[in-house]
């Protein structure tokens, strides 16, 4: 299920290239380039931080789901498919479990 609002999220991303710019948000972020996305990503990144070290349960889950929406964001101005990404994960998921950080 989670999952799979994720991957819808992509495809309207992705979907929202096509739109005006007026209109969605996504596509401004888009025109603006890889660099652009790639720094507001940053900054939910940090947002995420500060919240998770400071803020309410509620607060976390607010800045996660902006964090989760600018990564998607990146990954489409990239060219690179969320799928790939998934790939990558589902693949160590069946590899074999790497040494945690030793004491
Ligand atoms: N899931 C999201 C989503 N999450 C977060 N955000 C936006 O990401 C921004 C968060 O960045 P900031 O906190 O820096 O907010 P800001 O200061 O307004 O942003 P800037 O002016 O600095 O760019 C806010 O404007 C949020 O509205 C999102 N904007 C859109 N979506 C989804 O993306 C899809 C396409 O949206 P449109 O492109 O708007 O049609 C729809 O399904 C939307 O629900």
């Amino acid at each position: 299920m989670a999952d799979d609002t994720l991957s819808q999220l992509a495809r309207i991303i992705k979907e929202r290239r096509e739109a005006s710019a007026e209109s969605s948000y996504t596509r401004t972020l888009l025109d603006a380039g890889p660099a652009y996305c790639a720094r507001k990503m940053g900054e939910e990144a940090i947002e995420t931080v500060i919240a998770a070290l400071h803020d309410s349960d509620d607060a976390l889950k607010l800045e996660s789901a902006d964090l989760l929406y600018h990564l998607l964001v990146l990954l489409e101005a990239r060219d690179i498919p969320y799928e790939d990404v998934m790939a990558v994960l589902a693949q160590r998921m069946s590899a074999p479990t790497p040494a945690g950080p030793q004491e």
